[in-house]
């Protein structure tokens, strides 16, 4: 069956591309919605999104995410991933909350809101350890802290020029991974495919240059995966891991997540399982619309 699937985003990605082109060989119905030319009135849907059966958020800004889902559930428009799990993944405080709420492993982690408090909680952890942004992404602005003397600098640079968000001080333990990290996708818990990111760098996502291969998933890596997408409330999921001398811990959920370079590492054609999950969830939407008017 042909549905009517929205594609919400500011930047056609090549990842949007990727869902671009596999919708429409699949004959479904597209509609591009630029955000930055949305007006979204309290109440009332514009017309664009009224009917849609479907919408997917790719918004690659946060607040324009957080706000465009909270819209289109307002208005009744079904819209992967919810507002609820972009809430959560779009900012990292939430995120270890839930991950640790649900008892899914995460690395240690204090937030502070004064400079003496962060460095006060930056000696607890001792060197190295990790200061992060709450939100961002791509592993930009994060620090790895070695000294007493750095971290000093990076507070003050941050309390000083930064913006408001940099204002909350994020610290974690620095995890000693094996020189990688490990990138699952996944729909509503079950994994699409994975792939290993190495590099001689400490931040080792794909975006900073990281080399990518094929991650078998057995079944501890998918049991962590579906209990980390619980955590967040489920959609389509980048969950990042690393590997510890106790297991994987979940140091990352990404909630709009890219998929360019984990297609192009793997055999699984990923555009198109994203695709066969977006026609199930249209589906099952306009099927409890049905009920909803029966
Ligand atoms: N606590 C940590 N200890 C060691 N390495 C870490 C830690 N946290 C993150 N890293 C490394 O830094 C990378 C980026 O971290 P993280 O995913 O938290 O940042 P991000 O900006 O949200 O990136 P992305 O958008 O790719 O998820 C990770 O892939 C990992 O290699």
């Amino acid at each position: 069956m042909s549905v009517q699937i929205g594609i919400c985003y500011s930047r056609i990605r090549a990842d949007e591309k990727l869902l671009l082109s596999e919708l429409r060989e699949r004959g479904h119905d597209v509609v591009k919605i630029d955000v930055r030319e949305l007006e979204l009135a309290i109440g009332e849907a514009p017309e664009i999104l009224a009917d849609l059966d479907l919408v997917v958020d790719r918004c690659l800004a946060t607040s324009r995410s957080v706000y465009v889902t909270q819209f289109l559930s307002a208005y009744g428009v079904p819209v992967v991933n919810g507002s609820e799990t972009a809430t959560v993944c779009a900012d990292k405080v939430r995120t270890s909350l839930a991950l640790d709420g649900a008892g899914v492993p995460t690395p240690a982690t204090t937030v502070a809101f004064t400079t003496d408090s962060a460095l006060s909680a930056i000696e607890s952890f001792g060197y190295p350890c990790v200061l992060k942004p709450v939100v961002g992404s791509w592993g930009r602005l994060m620090a790895k802290i070695d000294s007493p003397s750095a971290a000093e600098a990076i507070l003050e640079h941050k309390s000083t020029l930064g913006h408001y968000e940099h204002k909350v001080f994020y610290v974690q333990e620095f995890v000693d991974k094996p020189g990688r990290d490990l990138r699952v996708l996944a729909v509503d818990g079950e994994p699409i495919a994975g792939m290993v990111r190495s590099s001689d760098h400490w931040i080792t996502n794909a975006a900073a240059g990281a080399e990518t291969t094929a991650l078998e998933i057995d079944d501890e890596i998918a049991d962590v995966v579906a209990a980390a997408s619980d955590a967040v409330g489920g959609g389509l999921l980048g969950i990042d891991l690393m590997e510890t001398d106790n297991g994987y811990t979940v140091h990352e959920v990404n909630h709009t997540v890219e998929f360019k370079a984990l297609n192009g590492a793997v055999d699984v054609d990923v555009p198109a399982a994203v695709v066969d999950w977006l026609e199930e969830t249209a589906d099952s939407a306009a099927d409890s619309k049905l009920e909803v008017t029966a």
